[in-house]
């Protein structure tokens, strides 16, 4: 050992560690003082780890005023000090399995032969406090300080309001030190930030920044104004009661009236603190406030003392640590990209970061509005934040990183893909969108994107970079769709000749090849020699197989405002086709059930677009499904069920009874007089006024040999049959 300590440390390792501990001791005044970091919680916990390491090394580095052997750090704020009378330490932490077990193994070591328990408790991702209550009153609370001294914060204390002022019950001791948390909610967060933004003031970089932040208020009327809320988690000095476990101390505050955490356990053994730490890995988002880890703690409070602590952290407790979802990265640009709606929508490129096991380069941002409350600029440091399966989001900047040369962002006039001028839907929207629905390129690739898409037609093969190729290729000049309509008369003529960019999902820009940084080009459909390959051949025989979709696949391909796969579900069960759907007024399609009058009125609108009927008149004569198939034994026996048929005029192969019954036969119902919901109208010679009226309602007339078609091949067949309309 004493080898080791004498090891001579290089010059150049002690620069290292002397610089380390600068930038540590810097880091944690920001931290701590100014609640206003400009680092992560992961690249500051890398550096006191760099640090721990070289002082692993070289012993003689680890001075008693070095930061790993140090509560944060005493500071000299605009607060009185006040003196904790029990020592508020930090723990030590693990970050993966080994650690742990490694601190649970000296654990059962120094216990030999003792029964113990662990109590499994969240990390609450806040600041620490220190409330000490006298004879029930609350007389003091103060920050953790370097652990024997804090910061005097009992006017802003007081304000929190789930904080008692007396406790309750019988049992109230003489005196009691108790240990909490105070956090901030992360759905109140942009809401603050927005409100300090609109005030000039600086937003905060994240949640538990805005905790301290707000805590640590020179006038307390200002934290009174904030959301704050208290976790207790642990007791100090006491008298006038003794506890055997920490997990019934927590009943007794409970009892008491402080805000225990409903997620505490105690676990069995090792096994147990695992399952404990995977659990909540999984389910970190149902709990009300944000944790950074799992404390696992020894319950028996006598052997907590038996085993007592280091300068910095008990040795009866370990805070695991769970994979960051928050880093610092830079905002180097604000992009807009336009969706399926038209809808523009303000994205951020970000420096690429890994974070919670992906790597991000991009994050949502809304709209203009929420750019200009998050208070970030181009060219800031943020901080970004990615939660499980939750797009990337930037919770807000790091002001005190700026130098002068970041810029607002300004949302554009014009659409970026067709050069539109953007406006909202509706007066007052905060919405931007491209009002060039038809012929915007991006929509257009967007709308056919998600029609291919699962929920709707499911054309295999059909994804983005073909929706991209169809709508924006660099060659041909005139793209094979223009819109919609012409889908389902692709050639394999108009696919042979694309060559197009493969465009990323997220910005709608052109990859680029790793290696040359050049725009990826690809041909896809053709060979070098010019012949069709597989693909091709493939996503044509895929399109021709989605004209065969169930109808309320079909609507949902529409892209009708609002009408999603349950709407267009209702729409075809209620009307069972889709000129029905079409001719149907507001009033009964809102009477539909889960309808509704917002969707009757976006149907509505829909069809008033001539371009949209026009869509679907493509689609009908390319043989796509616009009714609902009924059953197959019924479809067998009933083909016609559901349609009206009037017959009017002198039939040359049929007598009108004849063909009434055969109609009948097969499920039609016929009727005498035309109306809009009758479906044909067969007329003969000298057929009168019926003709005239069918002709008016757009009704499509059959003559004999139509008659013949609709009793052979159903009434599709018999559409394409009429010599009208
Ligand atoms: N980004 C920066 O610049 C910067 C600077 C300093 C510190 N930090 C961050 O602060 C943390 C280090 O601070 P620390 O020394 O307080 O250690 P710590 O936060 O890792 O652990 C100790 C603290 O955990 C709190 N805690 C939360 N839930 C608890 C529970 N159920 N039981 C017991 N305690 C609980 C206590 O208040 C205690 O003081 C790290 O996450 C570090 O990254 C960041
Ligand atoms: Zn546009």
């Amino acid at each position: 050992m004493a080898g080791v300590r004498n090891t001579p440390v290089p010059a150049e390792e002690r620069e290292r560690h002397q610089q380390l501990a600068e930038r540590i001791e810097e880091h944690r005044f920001r931290y701590y003082v100014r609640d206003a970091p400009v680092v992560s919680d992961a690249e500051f916990d890398r550096l006191l780890r760099e640090l721990e390491g070289l002082e692993a090394t070289y012993p003689a580095l680890c001075t008693p005023d070095s930061p790993t052997q140090k509560v944060a750090g005493q500071y000299a704020t605009d607060f009185a000090e006040v003196a904790h009378r029990e020592r508020m330490l930090s723990l030590d932490n693990a970050f993966d399995a080994e650690e742990l077990s490694a601190w649970a193994d000296r654990l059962a070591r120094e216990l030999t032969g003792v029964e113990y328990h662990f109590l499994c408790e969240l990390k609450v991702d806040g600041l620490a406090v220190n409330l000490t209550y006298e004879h029930g009153r609350l007389t003091r609370a103060a920050t953790r300080g370097d652990g024997r001294t804090g910061e005097d914060i009992t006017p802003n204390v007081r304000t929190i309001s789930g904080i008692p002022e007396r406790l309750r019950g019988e049992r109230v001791p003489e005196l009691v030190e108790v240990r909490g948390e105070v956090f901030f909610p992360m759905e109140r967060f942009q809401e603050l930030n927005a409100s300090l933004v609109a005030a000039g003031d600086k937003p905060f970089a994240n949640p538990r920044n805005a905790a301290a932040g707000s805590l640590r208020q020179k006038d307390p009327r200002v934290t009174a104004t904030r959301p704050l809320h208290l976790v207790v988690h642990g007791i100090g000095a006491r008298t006038g009661f003794d506890i055997d476990r920490l997990s019934q101390a927590y009943d007794l505050l409970r009892e008491w009236g402080l805000p225990t955490s409903p997620h505490a356990s105690v676990v069995d053994g090792l096994a147990g603190a695992e399952d404990f730490i995977a659990y909540y890995g999984g389910h970190r988002h149902s709990v009300e406030h944000e944790i950074d880890g799992v404390v696992v703690k020894l319950d028996e409070v006598p052997l907590q003392g038996r085993l007592g602590s280091t300068s910095r952290a008990p040795r009866w407790a370990i805070a695991w640590k769970y994979a960051p979802e928050e880093v610092n990265t830079k905002l180097t640009e604000i992009r807009v990209g336009v969706g399926r709606t038209g809808r523009v929508t303000p994205y951020a490129v970000v420096e690429p970061v890994t974070v919670a096991g992906s790597e991000v380069e991009f994050a949502t941002l809304h709209n203009q509005e929420v750019v200009r409350s998050k208070g970030v600029l181009v060219g800031d440091t943020v901080v970004l934040r990615k939660a499980g399966d939750v797009i990337p989001e930037i919770l807000g900047p790091v002001a005190d990183l700026r130098d002068g040369t970041e810029r607002e962002f300004v949302m554009p006039e014009h659409c970026p893909d067709c050069g539109t001028a953007l406006r909202p839907m509706k007066e007052g929207d905060i919405d931007l969108r491209c009002p060039n629905a038809r012929f915007c390129p991006a929509q257009l690739r967007e709308r056919l994107f998600y029609l291919a898409g699962r929920k709707c037609l499911d054309i295999e093969h059909f994804g983005y970079v073909v929706a991209t190729a169809l709508t924006q290729p660099l060659e041909p000049a005139e793209p094979p769709l223009r819109d919609e309509s012409g889908l389902f008369d692709l050639t394999l003529e108009e696919l042979l000749p694309i060559r197009s960019y493969v465009l990323d999902q997220d910005t709608g820009l052109p990859k680029r090849d790793p290696d040359t940084g050049e725009e990826k080009v690809v041909t896809f459909f053709a060979n070098q020699k010019g012949e069709p390959k597989k693909n091709a051949v493939a996503l044509l025989d895929n399109i021709e197989a989605a004209k065969e979709r169930p109808l309320a696949r079909v609507i949902t391909g529409l892209s009708i405002r609002h009408v999603g796969p349950v709407a267009a579900e209702a729409l075809a069960r209620e009307f069972r086709s889709l000129d029905r759907i079409a001719e149907a007024d507001e009033a009964e399609l809102a009477a539909t059930e889960g309808v509704g009058p917002t969707i009757a009125a976006s149907v509505k609108a829909w069809f008033a677009e001539e371009w949209h009927r026009g869509i679907v008149e493509r689609w009908r004569a390319a043989g796509v499904r616009m009714t609902v198939e009924e059953a197959a034994d019924e479809a067998g026996a009933r083909p016609l069920a559901g349609i009206t048929v009037v017959v009017t005029g002198t039939l040359r192969s049929y007598t009108r009874d004849a063909a009434k019954e055969a109609l009948q036969g097969l499920g039609a119902k016929v009727t005498g007089s035309v109306s809009k919901k009758t479906g044909f109208v067969v007329a003969g010679d000298n057929p009168g006024s019926k003709y005239d009226k069918a002709v008016q309602a757009k009704v499509p007339i059959l003559d004999d040999a139509g008659l013949d078609v609709l009793l052979a091949d159903g009434p599709e067949a018999a559409r394409e049959a009429a010599t009208a309309n």
